[in-house]
């Protein structure tokens, strides 16, 4: 297990944090104990055949034990055996062949019990994580969030599949084998047990120390993994700057370090193997001596010796397992704990049945902000919106507008419901919000953000991401009227290009071609646009203001702008500054105030 460690390089394997074992983390666990629920007739089938197989398994040393015996001329007391050497031999291979038979169900079975229950889990975990609030994905790294899908889920996996069922095997093994190690020789087993514990003793000393190193030299690849990590996503900037070998040097010089590491752990777990070796064979030669002095005395037949020597291993082997089988069973235990923590927050009110989500209430368009007080739930003391208020009616053109961290895009999370406001209320057609149900609000609310990301998949999916039932022609028509249409079937593949992460790389007019056309699909009473700031060569841009005039056309839109150039038909600009309205009105009027903010953004957009 620690070579695995010291040569493991993706952070998968990473070690997964422990747990104590006490009482309330059991009880705290026993919350995922529902998800076995639906399979107990298997698992508890499963768990008797792990009962039959490990009991069966320490019949053999006795089996054995008689066959030498009875090859000796010593018959055994068990009357109930049969006394020729070969029919205990056919007797041990049936028996055998029923454990092998027995144990083939018993993985069968934990290994079905544990993928359907924790494919329910991963599937609950996954939609209970999407439709959490925005403000949990605040305070979370998506690799840490990823982490609990993959790696916490696969070590709860692991544990129902193998190490429950090991642990009882091993249990069984080890106080069946020290009962009869007893019957077979009380002498034996008191010389046995006074060196137990210096072997235990040191082999907890060992492992911990090589444990620590372990961590260590997994931090130091992780670390060296960062280097390579940083220099890959920044790659123009290690070119651009020449600083490839400044790069290679870093990297060289961490995986020394792992290296150093590495060996000092080496050292260690060298010393250990040649110590248990030593102490192992030891154990094993300093009880056949003793034995084959009790034989020679005649206190001890040799085929008492040959069981003992058999249970004394399947004792051993039982008390070295139970270290890392409780690791496991800890690291379980962190790793559920973790996946209950999300399992526990509370959801937003999305169903996960479609048919659930269908529109209930329609919104004609008219929207209002009524006195808004704002700040983000994760940096309270900063109000972001202070006392907003505005109103579209249906069908209107709103423009917002103002410097760099105003609070812009802040009024379209909002109005998208992805966070609430402490004061204040939003009303949609003159009905609060609040009195519509989530999803209504959300399915007629469009947005075109600023960085359109494209899913990886085909151009066709990307679009019906905005309607997912429909129909090809209707996808079509939508990115013809977005503009899109002419560059889709530009390239070989046409609609089934595969853009996104591995696919065809998109120029940011295109995505937004492709976020207008879906959007049309989408078919919103209110559209949000959140202009891109980083402006488009003119042809793009010409494309883009076409298609997003068409997408505009009988719906209200509250467009975030940038460019000022782009909003002078708005029916109304609002100037946003430090999350207060400071002034609002038609171009016309707000250009005529030579003091106001509008003004002084027109005039420095112009010379720029
Ligand atoms: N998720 C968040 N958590 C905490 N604070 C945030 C969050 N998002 C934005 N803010 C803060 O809220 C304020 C308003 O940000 P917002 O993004 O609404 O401004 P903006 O006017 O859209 O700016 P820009 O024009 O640069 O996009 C800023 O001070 C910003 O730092």
């Amino acid at each position: 297990m620690a070579r695995n460690r010291f040569n493991s390089s993706s952070s998968q394997e990473a070690e997964l944090p422990k747990a104590k074992i006490n009482k309330e983390s059991l009880n705290k666990i026993s919350g995922l104990l529902k998800f076995l629920k639906p399979y107990r007739t298997k698992f508890l089938v499963g768990m008797i055949f792990l009962f039959l197989s490990s009991l069966t398994a320490l019949a053999f040393p006795a089996l054995i034990k008689v066959m030498v015996g009875n090859a000796q001329g010593n018959p055994s007391d068990y009357s109930f055996l049969p006394q020729t050497v070969n029919e205990i031999g056919f007797l041990a291979f049936g028996i055998l062949f029923i454990q092998s038979f027995v144990s083939f169900f018993r993985i069968r079975l934990f290994v079905e019990v544990a993928e359907k229950a924790l494919a329910d889990i991963r599937k609950e975990t996954y939609f209970k994580m999407i439709t959490l609030p925005m403000n949990f994905f605040a305070n979370r790294r998506v690799g840490e969030l990823n982490s609990r899908i993959s790696a916490d889920l696969s070590q709860i996996q692991d544990t129902i599949t193998t190490t429950l069922a090991e642990i009882i095997r091993q249990v069984i093994l080890l106080i069946g084998g020290i009962t009869l190690l007893i019957i077979t020789s009380g002498k034996l087993t008191l010389f046995n047990l006074s060196i137990l514990p210096l072997i235990v003793l040191a082999g907890v000393i060992f492992g911990k120390k090589i444990r620590k190193i372990s961590r260590d030299a997994q931090d130091k690849l992780a670390e060296s993994n960062t280097v390579v990590e940083e220099t890959l996503q920044g790659i123009g900037n290690v070119k651009a700057f020449v600083n490839e070998a400044y790069e290679a040097n870093r990297y060289d010089k961490s995986l020394r370090e792992v290296v150093k590491i590495a060996i000092r752990g080496a050292n260690y777990r060298g010393g250990f193997a040649a110590f248990i070796i030593f102490c192992l064979f030891g154990a094993i030669l300093g009880v056949i001596w003793y034995g084959s002095v009790l034989v020679e005395s005649g206190a001890l037949q040799v085929e008492d010796l040959l069981a003992y020597v058999l249970y004394s291993i399947f004792v051993g082997a039982a008390m070295g397992s139970f270290p890392d089988l409780y690791a496991n069973i800890q690291k379980a235990i962190g790793a559920s704990e973790r996946v209950l923590e999300i399992l526990d927050e509370e959801n937003e009110a999305i169903s996960i049945h479609e048919s659930e989500n269908q529109i209930k209430e329609k919104i004609q368009g008219s929207l209002s902000f009524k006195d808004i007080e704002f700040a983000y739930p994760s940096r309270k003391e900063i109000t972001v919106l202070n006392g907003i208020s505005f109103d579209a009616q249906a069908g209107e053109k709103i423009a917002i507008v103002g410097p760099s961290g105003a609070g812009k895009s802040t009024i379209a999370g909002l109005i998208l419901k992805f966070y609430e406001a402490q004061k204040g209320e939003i009303l949609f057609d003159g009905k609060a919000a609040n009195n519509y149900a989530l999803t209504d609000i959300r399915q007629q609310v469009a947005i075109v953000p600023q960085d359109v990301i494209l899913f990886g998949g085909t151009i066709l999916e990307n679009i019906a991401y905005g309607k997912l039932n429909a129909t090809k022609d209707e996808i079509i028509k939508a990115a013809q009227q977005a503009n899109a249409h002419r560059f889709i079937i530009g390239f070989p593949e046409g609609y089934d290009t595969v853009v996104g992460e591995r696919g065809v790389k998109l120029s940011g007019g295109q995505r937004q071609r492709i976020a207008i056309a879906r959007a049309l699909l989408k078919d919103p009473a209110i559209l949000i646009l959140d202009e891109a700031t980083s402006s488009l060569d003119s042809e793009s841009e010409r494309l883009v203001q076409e298609a997003l005039e068409i997408l505009m056309k009988g719906r209200t839109s509250i467009i975030i702008a940038h460019r000022l150039s782009t909003i002078r038909e708005a029916n109304k600009i609002i100037v946003l500054d430090q999350g207060k309205v400071v002034e609002s009105g038609s171009h016309e009027e707000l250009i005529k105030n030579e003091e106001g903010l509008y003004k002084h953004l027109s005039a420095l957009q112009f010379e720029v």
